[in-house]
């Protein structure tokens, strides 16, 4: 078992077709209100089984508070969370039992532990992010004190990608779509891949506004190595992007550049970011998910004796991750600059205010 963060740390605990799930965060400081309505509200962005782009799955996702909170006050003792699975219905995945789903975790999680909980992917299921989001609500709460905020959406979906990135918008869009213009598309793609028994990807924009100069480690625990680190341990993320990210590769240095005044900078290529450590100015990631791999068409794979066989899934599935991924998404970023708060905050204290304003 790991826990992520230093200062803020958490760990989750649980599977997709156990009892429940939770997490146990720790470090937070004493007197910090917690807002339950507002975990509340973050574990419903997420949730499955809202809408025919998602999962069909049906979770309350009601999160328990265990400790660490005191009428209404985190006591500076560690915060556990559950949340009781209410719909698992394990006989759906009796069928998937000895073999390994191309593209999701089976193949990986037998192989190394010699046993694997088959009844959708136990703890490799993406049902563990749930725990994620609870504890992201706790940093949030954090983050909310200094007037930091982690705001996420929708930018591409099947290679449909938004020409704007309208944040209020997404707030109200079925699918967090970032733009009104595209959000018909993008919903007509995910739902014909459904139509077909198929999947497809999609990108999030994380964007965090009033983040203050000073957070990140200038070399091993980078702000961007830490965002990193922390995207790619989301369930189907294959790629992150930092501001421009790859675009980066194929300018010059002119036009990447972004130019100080002392009013601030001129543009935001870098997303926030230089040398590691937040510059005050927006922090912008972009998070590449692959499609979902649990399909319902035929596909070639091997049992768990070497035999080649055909995978014919049952069962209920995202058509398109990233859309509650960007949830996901949201609460790392959350997570990782509550914990670089933390960790800086003893030398960096009088820098927890943003210059230019
Ligand atoms: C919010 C979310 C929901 C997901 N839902 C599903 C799903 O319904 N079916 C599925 O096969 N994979 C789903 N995934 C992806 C798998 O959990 C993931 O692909 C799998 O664990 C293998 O890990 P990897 O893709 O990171 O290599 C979901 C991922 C996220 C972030
Ligand atoms: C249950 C959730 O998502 C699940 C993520 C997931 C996967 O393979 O990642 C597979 C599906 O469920 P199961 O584990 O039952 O196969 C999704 O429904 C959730 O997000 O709460």
């Amino acid at each position: 078992m790991n826990s992520f963060g230093q200062k803020f740390r958490f760990t989750t605990f649980g599977e997709s077709h156990g009892k429940a799930l939770g997490c146990i965060v720790d470090g937070i400081p004493a007197g910090l209100k917690i807002d339950e309505t507002f975990i509340q509200e973050e574990m419903d962005r997420r949730k499955p089984g809202k809408n025919a782009f998602a999962t069909a799955r049906s979770e309350g996702d009601k999160v328990e508070i265990l400790s660490g909170v005191f009428e209404g006050l985190s006591t500076g003792t560690p915060i556990a969370m559950v949340i009781f699975n209410e719909n698992q219905k394990s006989k759906d995945y009796t069928n998937i039992k000895d073999l390994f789903r191309p593209g999701h975790a089976d193949f990986t999680y037998f192989h190394k532990y010699g046993i694997r909980d088959y009844r959708g992917g136990g703890r490799s299921s993406a049902r563990e992010t749930a725990a994620r989001v609870a504890a992201g609500a706790i940093a949030k709460l954090m983050l909310n004190e200094l007037n930091i905020k982690v705001q996420s959406g929708i930018c591409e979906i099947d290679g449909i990608k938004a020409s704007k990135a309208d944040f209020e918008f997404a707030k109200k869009s079925e699918i967090f779509s970032l733009d009104k213009d595209k959000e018909d598309f993008q919903k007509e793609a995910v739902l014909n891949a459904k139509k077909e028994h198929n999947s497809v990807g999609g990108v999030a924009l994380v964007n965090v506004k009033n983040c203050p100069i000073g957070l990140g480690e200038p070399m091993y625990f980078k702000l961007d190595s830490q965002i990193a680190n922390a995207m790619m341990s989301i369930n189907a993320v294959k790629g992150v992007e930092i501001g421009d990210g790859f675009e980066s590769a194929s300018k010059k240095g002119l036009e990447n550049n972004d130019e100080i005044r002392s009013t601030g900078f001129k543009t935001n290529h870098s997303g926030g970011i230089l040398g590691g450590i937040s510059n005050g100015e927006d922090i912008n990631v972009k998070i590449y998910f692959k499609p979902t791999p649990s399909i319902f068409l035929k596909q070639e794979t091997i049992d768990i004796n070497n035999n080649e066989v055909d995978c014919e899934l049952k069962g209920r599935h995202d058509p398109c991750v990233a859309i509650r991924g960007s949830v996901v998404a949201e609460s790392m970023m959350a997570l990782v600059l509550a914990d670089m708060l933390l960790l800086n905050m003893s030398s960096k204290i009088e820098n927890i205010k943003k210059v230019y304003n």
